[in-house]
């Protein structure tokens, strides 16, 4: 290679792989495997040693991949937040080893630890006395976003820690991460609304940790597994000690671990856990190969990117080639094509692959450039669904034509279009298109909707083909002697379809809201549209200001609902549904408002009371302007406290210094136990689970 020819190389590796970081990090996408990220990383240091003239300080091969966003405060590492070195290589392993040896100045066998690589993104967490102060992304590896209200909603995240016996400040460190289980029933979710499917839970756990409604990011279900503990003057002499004190401060540990005295035992770990990793609840891409004693690894050091004592092995995600037969694409609910390859039957990580998730146009025509008959790499993305990476360029025939992204619906013929800004192709064809049409019944009758539990999939399609229904209020005019026309629906199929019909009359009216599967109105938007307004007449009539006043509403949810009431067909639907008898208004009772006392402050409340139930007193803070929240924080005004309130609740609330008051001094506050409610009191039998 000339001179010249490894700076041009070099520039470019050095792009691609800016870019790919930059996608990474900031946007939670991962453009190419891991591993050929790794491989081109490895390519561009190889390069910069046989050609340090051209290295320049900001390469990739120097800095850690992170950064920083303006979307958060940034918060500066007090010590810096590094890479980890890694190599696919057992010889690597061994040469690790050896250089550690030669380093350390004695043949003995080093101590390691070996700890799985568990697939989410780090974070730091500061603790002082106890309490967590700040909760930090790696970001440059100097300075990161401060995350602190989304690491809170993580419940494995102590806010306190409990006993003594801790030091007074100190920082752990460890890896958010989504569970499969979890990640598995959002994009289930994500199927039933037509929406695309989020590639893997590394990427949806760092995008959540990103999230600016630390509320949404409470509803993703993160978790984390801590494995590194950080202070001043620390007692503890080995890498083992620390993690146990960290375990027994309550921090999640994972109890993966394992201390492998000399390399031989470090294999057997990484030959153990190649298989049995598949069965943890949480995806791992490696194990991380650790000097055991701090005092060795004070002595070995760091380099400008990652500390000597430490190494990651990481695992090849499984990966085999197979022939694209052909691709199919699915029509969602809200109309939008999800591309799907189909595959010649191929054996993967366990399971038959014959689909894999295409995603969109640029995946087929730009990334992949996809042509019939390819035959192309599939990997489990995160294990689960099956992804196409690449293409086999060798196995591609002289005239093969590229795929080229349909431009009309599958299903009605519609020409597609694609909005500014978005990746996906959507279906205009509300009204015609037959997914959409189905999967808007779908969705009227869910279970969070006006679930009617006695109709499926198979009836809402027989209903559809045989013309009986094409909009949600067509199911009111359904007749017995209709339904007992369907295959394979008895008597009893209909008898129940009809009650269900009948009792899904007494379904509140946020729910029939949310059940319109009006665009952007989700189960929350449709709950506090119909506390706010109370009736769809109301709404319908609200102006653009007037809706983006309501808590939560925001315009491109009024420009949705706008847009749905200005159609007639529309119209006529909510029209019918009202005639048939369903509801329209919100009854939930009206709070009166006593007073502004409260106006500004939280509350927690816990225990059972004497003058009160649980639901009277929130009524009651609410009433008076305050707001209940659910858990406590340092930032919590008001604990009310009643009888047998949890003790944990107790000792949290005492080592944040929180008030804490009595039903009678809370009466004081505002005056007098709440008029409009009935004297029965509903008392909690479960105390503790209200708060
Ligand atoms: N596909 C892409 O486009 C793309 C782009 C950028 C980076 N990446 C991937 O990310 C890697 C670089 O990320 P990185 O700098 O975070 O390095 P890394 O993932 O190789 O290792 C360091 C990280 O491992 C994590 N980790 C998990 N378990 C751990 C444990 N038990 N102990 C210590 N650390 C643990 C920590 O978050 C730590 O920051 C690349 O090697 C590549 O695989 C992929
Ligand atoms: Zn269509």
């Amino acid at each position: 290679m000339t001179n010249q020819e490894a700076q041009e190389r070099i520039r470019e590796l050095s792009k691609d792989l800016h870019h790919y970081n930059y996608m990474y990090y900031q946007k939670h996408v991962s453009v190419v495997t891991d591993y050929k990220f790794d491989k081109l990383l490895e390519e561009l240091i190889d390069l910069e040693e046989k050609f340090p003239q051209f290295k320049k300080d900001d390469s990739p091969s120097q800095r850690v991949g992170g950064t920083i966003t303006k979307d958060f405060p940034t918060i500066k590492h007090r010590y810096r937040m590094l890479s980890l070195g890694n190599t696919y290589s057992k010889d690597d392993l061994l040469d690790f080893d050896k250089r550690l040896k030669k380093l350390l100045g004695d043949d003995k066998e080093i101590e390691y630890i070996c700890e799985l690589k568990f697939d989410g993104v780090s974070i730091s967490l500061t603790y002082e006395n106890g309490k967590l102060v700040t909760a930090a992304t790696r970001g440059d590896g100097v300075q990161g976003d401060d995350v602190t209200a989304n690491a809170r909603t993580i419940r494995t995240v102590p806010i306190s820690i409990q006993g003594n016996s801790f030091p007074a400040n100190f920082e752990v460190r460890g890896e958010v991460f989504m569970p499969n289980k979890v990640f598995e029933a959002i994009n289930a979710q994500r199927v039933k609304e037509g929406k695309d499917l989020y590639a893997n839970p590394r990427n949806t756990a760092s995008g959540t940790m990103k999230l600016q409604d630390s509320a949404e990011v409470a509803k993703r279900k993160l978790d984390a597994y801590l494995y590194f503990l950080l202070g001043d003057n620390l007692p503890y002499k080995t890498h083992e000690e620390a993690i146990k004190a960290v375990e027994s401060w309550g921090f999640h540990v994972s109890p993966t671990y394992k201390r492998c005295t000399g390399i031989d035992a470090v294999m057997e770990y990484v030959n153990h856990w190649e298989k049995e990793r598949k069965n943890l609840p949480v995806d791992t891409d490696g194990v991380v190969i650790k000097v055991n004693d701090i005092d060795l690894q004070e002595q070995l050091g760091f380099t400008s990117k990652s500390p000597r004592w430490a190494i990651a092995y990481k695992y090849k995600a499984e990966s085999v080639s197979t022939v694209l037969n052909s691709i199919t694409y699915q029509v969602g609910r809200t109309g939008s094509v999800t591309p799907v390859a189909e595959l010649t039957p191929v054996q993967l990580a366990g399971t038959t692959v014959k689909r894999a998730s295409l995603h969109n146009a640029d995946e087929i025509e730009s990334r992949l450039q996809l042509h019939e008959n390819d035959t192309v790499f599939v990997e489990k993305g995160g294990e689960i669904i099956p992804k196409v990476t690449g293409v086999d360029l060798t196995k591609r025939a002289a005239n093969a034509q590229a795929v080229k992204f349909i431009d009309h619906c599958p299903e009605c013929g519609t020409a597609l279009v694609r909005k500014d800004g978005e990746a996906n192709h959507y279906c205009p064809n509300e009204k015609g298109c037959p997914p959409q049409i189905k999967g808007r019944i779908e969705h009227f009758i869910q279970r969070n909707a006006l679930d009617i539990d006695s109709m499926g999939g198979e009836t809402i399609n027989q209903l559809f083909e045989k013309g009986l229904v094409k909009n949600v209020a067509d199911l009111y005019d359904l007749t017995l002697k209709q339904l007992l026309s369907l295959d394979r629906f008895g008597e009893k199929s209909a008898h129940n379809l009809i009650e269900g019909l009948k009792q899904s009359k007494s379904i509140s009216f946020a729910r029939v809201l949310y059940g319109l599967g009006i665009r952007f109105v989700g189960k929350t938007v449709a709950q506090k549209l119909a506390v706010h307004f109370k009736t769809m007449e109301a709404i319908q009539k609200a102006s653009h200001d007037e809706l983006v006043a309501v808590e939560d509403i925001g315009g491109r949810i009024a420009d949705s609902l706008i847009e749905h009431f200005k159609d007639t067909e529309n119209l006529d639907v909510i029209n019918r549904l009202k005639a048939a008898g369903l509801q329209f208004e919100d009854n939930t009772p009206v709070l009166q408002k006593d007073s502004d006392k409260l106006d500004g402050k939280t509350f927690v409340v816990s225990g059972t009371f004497q003058q009160f139930s649980r639901d009277e007193i929130k009524q009651k803070i609410e009433a008076n302007g305050g707001k209940v929240v659910s858990s406590i924080s340092k930032k919590l005004d008001y604990l009310i406290a009643g009888d047998k309130m949890g003790p944990s609740k107790l000792d949290k609330a005492k080592k944040l210094d929180v008030t804490m008051i009595s039903e009678d001094e809370f009466v004081q506050m505002v005056g007098g136990p709440p008029q409009a409610t009935p004297t029965a009191k509903s008392v909690n039998p479960t105390p503790g689970l209200f708060d």
